[in-house]
């Protein structure tokens, strides 16, 4: 699914090509959006070429691509609120899907067709490669109702597990930068390439929704390894625990007793987690092993060697993080990125943490123990604030000619 795949017998960027060569003028059709209204601008005529960042992510499949895509290094996230009715919506999430595809393909939509007017496309990208790009859709708990409405008459639809996060103690939620009705995903292993994207799905939505909240995060590591967090830590070893087809189904994948949209979909929770960097970095070093139950260098569990070795939960303090997660007996799929917001002119001290993403076939038996659990007895309490929370249900997969959220605004 996630490769070069051919579209019928072509690339799609030799077709982006061979339409440039000839002029043509692709329809991407009945869009109102008047952004993406005219054509694709065929203009990614040099890449091609053996450098990874041309890889490609295909849109379609039974999947949405970010979920369990190997991470890329930037991501951003944005919340939406749905302004206009239901066939504006639908007219969005078209408009949105053609866009998707096209920028994942490495195109852009036309940038210089009518002096007169603005540029269709921001042009940020006419020179860049498709950067593994992926785009990710997550409904929340409003899109389905709205102050006890049935808004866009899909109440019915309503996924078995979506609700917002409960309270939490401990937790100092920004109401401003939570929950919203719509949520996108947007990551690529080149930020211009990201933003470019996710700034364009905003344009797109002028008129029928507007943004809530927009967060932009990073992580690196070299090929095959794991990143480390901002306290130095490698953060997501235990995700290889789960990395095959049948652990994501056990795991990722929401299946039998969810409405048909959602079975194959995921529900995303977000959790934005400040980390105290400078109370973290005055702390020992025994002090910071025992928050994790890990060991910083090699990222081995307490009483282990690699990375990998299965960890003993009994050797670790009782308030070590991975101890708590394994009392919680629970397994979630995490692809979180770091953030910076600059410092704090008050304090002077560097505003950073963790923009804390994962997805779970069911987050009432997954996610939200595990949560609890940590909320009340994690050390790592002691060097964190959680300030910002959603919950996304994000549906499954769609076909070429479908669009996003297509059976759920037709069922
Ligand atoms: C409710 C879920 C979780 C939150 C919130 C969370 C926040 C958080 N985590 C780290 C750093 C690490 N987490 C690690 C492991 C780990 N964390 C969770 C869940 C939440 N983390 C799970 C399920 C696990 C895996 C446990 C296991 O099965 O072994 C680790 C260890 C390495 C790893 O496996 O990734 C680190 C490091 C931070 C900094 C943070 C909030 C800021
Ligand atoms: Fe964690």
């Amino acid at each position: 699914m996630e490769s070069n795949e051919k579209k019928q017998g072509m690339s799609r960027l030799d077709f982006l090509k061979m339409s440039a060569v000839a002029g043509v003028s692709l329809a991407i059709g009945g869009a109102g959006v008047a952004a993406i209204e005219n054509a694709i601008s065929p203009s990614k005529t040099e890449a091609a070429g053996k450098d990874p960042k041309d890889e490609q992510i295909q849109l379609y499949g039974v999947h949405q691509p970010g979920i369990i895509t190997p991470q890329q290094t930037y991501m951003y996230l944005a919340s939406f609120r749905m302004t206009s009715d239901k066939a504006s919506v639908v007219r969005l999430f078209r408009d949105w899907t053609k866009f998707a595809d096209l920028s994942m393909s490495g195109g852009t939509m036309r940038t210089g067709d009518n002096p007169l007017l603005p540029p269709s496309d921001t042009g940020e990208t006419l020179d860049l490669p498709a950067s593994r790009l992926t785009v990710t859709f997550g409904f929340g708990p409003t899109f389905f109702r709205l102050d006890g409405k049935d808004r866009f008459g899909i109440a019915n639809q309503l996924p078995s597990y979506l609700k917002d996060i409960p309270r939490m103690p401990r937790e100092n939620l920004d109401p401003l930068q939570s929950g919203g009705d719509v949520c996108v995903q947007v990551c690529a292993d080149d930020q211009q390439v990201a933003f470019h994207a996710v700034r364009n799905f905003i344009r797109l939505s002028t008129g029928y929704a507007s943004v809530n909240w927009m967060q932009e995060g990073f992580i690196s590591g070299r090929p095959g390894q794991t990143p480390r967090n901002l306290f130095g830590f490698k953060d997501g070893t235990a995700n290889n625990l789960h990395q095959t087809p049948a652990g994501y189904d056990s795991v990722v994948w929401a299946g039998d007793g969810e409405p048909a949209w959602m079975q194959g979909g995921s529900y995303m929770a977000y959790r934005k987690i400040r980390m105290l960097l400078e109370v973290w970095d005055r702390s020992s070093l025994s002090d910071q092993q025992d928050t994790f139950g890990r060991h910083k260098e090699s990222g081995a569990a307490y009483g282990k060697k690699g990375e990998f070795d299965t960890v003993d939960a009994a050797q670790m303090p009782n308030t070590a993080h991975v101890r708590l997660a394994k009392e919680s007996k629970q397994m979630i799929h995490r692809r979180g990125y770091s953030y910076t917001d600059a410092v704090d002119p008050r304090t002077g001290n560097v505003n950073a943490g963790l923009l804390f993403v994962s997805y779970q076939r069911n987050p009432e038996e997954q996610f939200i123990p595990m949560l609890k659990l940590m909320q009340s007895k994690d050390k790592l309490n002691e060097y964190t604030s959680h300030i910002a929370s959603g919950m996304f249900a994000c549906p499954s997969g769609i076909r070429e000619g479908e669009y996003i959220g297509q059976k759920l605004l037709e069922s």
